[in-house]
């Protein structure tokens, strides 16, 4: 299989997408969700191929995207995708990102601030493995963009007012 990686997006697409991925969020809370949301980018950095919101802790928004990009679409297709997520990917979504074989993941903020943010809350007990460790550990070189300065004030907030009212 040809490891051929799309384009690099821009950073108008990284925003937009990255927003975006707060507002599948924000659609998490009204289904009585935790508030994430993860977004599958086709090779263009355009066209949004699959939206997906937290369902639970063992279905988190990105490991759930990722399970469904597999089983729809060519591991070779999915090298040349994105994952977009505003918060960091835990160790269970960036392991499940990589066996889909996706070939990039773009995230907006570090766990470890949305832990610092919002206290450690026990819906969301998150573990202190960054994303960089895991794809570091993988065989295959996964690109890791983020943080991404200009969207971390908009995802805390949105956050810290969620998790203190839990
Ligand atoms: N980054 C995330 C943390 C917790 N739950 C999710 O769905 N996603």
């Amino acid at each position: 299989m040809s490891l051929k990686r799309g384009p690099a997006p821009s950073k108008e697409q990284i925003l937009r997408h990255l927003r975006r991925s707060n507002a599948v969020a924000e659609r998490a809370i009204l289904l009585g969700h935790h508030p994430f949301g993860a977004l599958l980018v086709a090779p263009d950095n355009e066209t949004v191929l699959l939206e997906q919101c937290n369902i639970d802790t063992v279905n988190h928004a990105e490991s759930t995207l990722a399970r469904i990009a597999a089983t729809n679409y060519t591991a070779e297709y999915l090298w040349q995708c994105t994952l977009y997520t505003a918060v960091e990917p835990c160790c269970m979504c960036a392991g499940t990102a990589y066996w889909a074989n996706i070939g990039r993941v773009v995230f907006g903020m570090y766990e470890s601030q949305l832990l610092e943010a919002t206290g450690s809350h026990q819906e969301n007990p998150t573990m202190s493995v960054s994303s960089k460790y895991v794809f570091e550990h993988c065989q295959k070189p996964v690109e890791l963009i983020g943080p991404v300065e200009e969207i971390i004030e908009e995802t805390r907030a949105m956050q810290q007012v969620f998790w203190a009212g839990r």
